[in-house]
């Protein structure tokens, strides 16, 4: 499926009039400050249910309100090669909103004009990814950072995922403030681990089939770039823990040294995927320009997974000029064309996408500018 129409309300400095898009690729440009930044937001806030550029909703309500709304149309976009599809092209097939009180702290969502209660019931709908100067964390940055890109592809497969995730995460907490209180009770003890230990099990097989199928399809991008420096680069799934022992025996042979750091410190909230290159970090033999490829591939191999189940992803390019030279942008938009993936592209600059498709093999694309939250469509070819 594809965002084929955006509107919004106090959302930053946004304009409210509604925007048609393509469900392939649409460039935006304009001024520092014009706003390119806040559209790319907005349809994050949709597939995400959060600002991807900032933690407090209160930033991203327009100065004065107190409530933002977004609301987006999407049809079903560009159809996957073998994927049967009913509907026809630019037919509306599910309506989403979200709005977020700041001051009574609500957010509010809507799937198809009925109230619903999770965010995964709005977010499975619209898979967003997004790279933006930030995403380069992903390699130089924590675990944390790489588990968040996991689960997302993860909750994109399996979207029951995410039930299965917050009920780890309740038993985790209530299990670190049994740890934290003085002296343990070790039957209660052993209640929280058993419970936590059948959550992470089947959260780790989980997390473990579909880390496989994203490295078959980053190995395959690999073969096909051909590169020589990505030679005995190696990606492995690290789960929380070493499995070739239960978790609840790996917990119960390190309760003193839990006990003294006062949380958990082995299971899913602990996972990983470990970048190695000769047996050491990437971090730490990379050049930053390759980091910053390999993070693109690994977003290339996301999309492909979810491609190949006939998903289409949603792409956002957040100033990525500076970061990425003409042959590395050229390749990330040629490989999302590939995939069928919808893209949304930001530049100061006037965009040329005959640069990125020198051989006149540019997809269906739209361009706007934007000036002062408001977007002006340029006619193009
Ligand atoms: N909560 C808010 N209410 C109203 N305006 C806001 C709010 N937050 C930011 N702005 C303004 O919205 C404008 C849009 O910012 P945005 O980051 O989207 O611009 P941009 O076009 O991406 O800029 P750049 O090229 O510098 O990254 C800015 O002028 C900013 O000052």
């Amino acid at each position: 499926m594809a965002l084929v129409k955006l509107q919004t309300q106090y959302f930053r400095n946004l304009a409210p009039d509604p925007i048609g898009f393509s469900s392939s690729f649409n460039f935006l440009y304009g001024a520092n400050g014009s706003g390119k930044s806040s559209v790319l937001e907005a349809i994050g806030y949709l597939g995400l249910g959060r600002s991807f550029r900032v933690s407090r909703h209160q930033a991203v309500v327009c100065q004065g309100q107190n409530k933002l709304t977004v609301f987006g149309a999407l049809d079903s976009g560009l159809q996957q090669p073998g994927v049967q599809d009913e509907t026809t092209a630019g037919e509306v097939v599910h309506r989403l909103g979200i709005s977020r009180d700041v001051t009574a702290k609500e957010t509010s969502l809507r799937v198809d004009g009925e109230a619903v209660r999770s965010l995964s019931s709005l977010a499975r709908h619209l898979p967003v990814s997004v790279i933006d100067p930030g995403v380069f964390d992903i390699v130089a940055g924590g675990p944390g950072k790489r588990r968040q890109f996991l689960d997302w592809l993860v909750f994109h497969v399996e979207p029951s995922f995410s039930l299965s995730w917050q009920q780890c995460q309740r038993v985790t907490s209530q299990r670190n403030q049994t740890l934290r209180n003085g002296r343990i009770d070790e039957s209660l003890m052993r209640v929280w681990d058993y419970q936590f230990g059948a959550l992470a099990e089947s959260l780790s097989d989980t997390r473990a089939a579909i880390f496989q199928k994203f490295r078959l399809a980053f190995d395959e991008i690999l073969q096909e770039l051909d590169a020589g420096w990505t030679n005995g680069l190696k990606l492995e799934f690290y789960p929380g823990w070493d499995r070739s022992q239960s978790l609840v025996e790996v917990l119960h042979s390190h309760r003193e040294q839990e006990r003294r750091m006062g949380h958990t410190l082995y299971g899913p909230n602990r996972a990983d995927i470990r970048l190695k290159f000769g047996g050491r970090p990437v971090a730490e033999t990379f050049s930053r320009g390759q980091q910053k490829t390999l993070v693109i591939l690994m977003k290339i191999a996301q999309g492909k997974v979810l491609s190949d189940l006939g998903k289409q992803v949603t792409f956002l390019l957040d100033d990525i000029n500076a970061e990425l030279d003409v042959r590395h942008r050229t390749m990330l938009a040629r490989k999302l064309q590939d995939l069928n993936c919808q893209v949304f592209i930001t530049s100061i600059e006037h965009p040329e996408p005959d640069v990125l498709w020198a051989d006149g093999q540019a997809p269906e694309y739209r361009m706007f500018h934007v000036e002062h939250g408001k977007l002006t469509e340029e006619q193009t070819g």
